[in-house]
């Protein structure tokens, strides 16, 4: 807010100078117009980039467009989803798992952003798993793309507006609890927004209270219960047990990795995991109202000595997805079971 603020003192500076600069149009101050132009040509520059570098903060996506958007999905497929599914780097097997798909790339969507992270095809998937319509994000946007926060999350809004209660994130993390491994199933308990301690939130700007109040309550952002469900399939799926572990993410902006000191500095603030996704989309989704669900694969351990060598690769984390595909497909369609069964729970109430 204090930026906006600062925006609209910059060009309402900028929208007096000429009123003060016409009546002589020659020298003012001991400036000749030509200096004073040139004087407003950089103002203007520096405010267009102030109000560029705001809109990339400020709120995107109106009620009225995330409806558009929404209008223009429905009219388009008959299934109405009740959990949206979204697809990390090398998660986009979960939207394989479909049947019954319609599919649409996020190109031919009005007002849609472009995905441009290898390993997120970009493509929304509307279809059914364990028999619960869902809609799967094969592709998210991240902030190092460009996109401002609520840019990256407008899509959960999309999905809460085609019907969606429930929404699983997913993604790729880098693990600075050194009891975790390459491989692991971290399902997320809570998690630090470490970008909105800088100011930067999905929630900027003014609110339209048909999305969710101003004000919200984060201290169960997880729900408790599909945790729990999460924890108990662990029971019957072999060899999902022995890699689920459950622990604290944090976001940062990206897209580079974090240095010795800034995962040292994450792991004294008791985070687990780290990446650049998720907490956006779930703060935006628990705005809206609906059950959240996330978790992360351990994709590699983040660089804690300067005596490690550094095994950073976008590709190998990709992989790894790739590599417990069959146990990661089996968790969801679980999870995502368990809402069918709530739903016909409330039918039946
Ligand atoms: O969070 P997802 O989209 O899974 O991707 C993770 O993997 C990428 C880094 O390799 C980053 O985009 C990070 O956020
Ligand atoms: N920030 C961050 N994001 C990741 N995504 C996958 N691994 C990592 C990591 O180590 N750090």
């Amino acid at each position: 807010m204090n930026r906006a603020a600062t925006v609209n003192e910059v060009s309402n500076g900028q929208q007096q100078q000429p009123n003060k600069t016409k009546p002589s149009g020659k020298r003012i101050n001991g400036l000749s117009s030509s200096v004073q132009d040139i004087a407003g040509l950089l103002l203007f520059c520096f405010s267009c980039f102030l109000s560029l570098t705001n809109t990339n903060l400020a709120s995107y996506g109106s009620f009225e467009m995330v409806q558009e958007i929404a209008t223009y999905l429905l009219d388009r497929t008959r299934i109405r989803p009740q959990c949206g599914i979204i697809c990390g780097s090398g998660l986009g097997c979960l939207a394989e798992q479909l049947t019954d798909v319609d599919s649409f790339d996020y190109e031919t969507i009005p007002h849609f952003p472009v995905s441009t992270v290898p390993g997120h095809v970009g493509r929304l998937v509307f279809g059914y798993l364990a028999g619960v319509p869902v809609l799967c994000m094969q592709g998210r946007f991240h902030y190092y793309e460009g996109y401002s926060l609520a840019k990256c999350s407008m899509p959960v809004r999309v999905m809460r507006l085609v019907g969606c209660t429930h929404l699983i994130a997913t993604n790729a993390a880098g693990a600075i609890n050194n009891n975790f491994h390459v491989g692991d199933i971290m399902l997320i308990k809570d998690h630090i927004n470490l970008m909105g301690f800088a100011g930067n939130c999905p929630l900027l700007g003014p609110n339209d209270d048909r999305f969710g109040p101003r004000f919200l309550g984060m201290a169960k952002a997880y729900d408790p219960g599909m945790l729990q469900v999460a924890k108990d399939t662990a029971k019957h799926v072999p060899g999902l047990g022995s890699i689920l572990r459950e622990g604290v993410y944090c976001c940062v902006g990206g897209p580079n990795f974090e240095t010795v000191a800034e995962g040292r500095l994450l792991s004294l603030l008791g985070v687990d995991a780290i990446g650049m996704s998720t907490v956006h989309e779930i703060i935006t989704a628990r705005h809206c109202g609906m059950t959240c669900f996330a978790f992360s694969l351990i994709t590699n351990m983040c660089t804690m000595s300067y005596e490690e060598e550094e095994e950073h690769c976008h590709e190998t984390f990709v992989d790894v997805g790739r590599q417990l595909e069959g146990r990661i497909c089996e968790l969801v369609t679980r999870v995502v079971g368990t809402i069918r069964s709530e739903a016909n729970g409330r039918k039946k109430e």
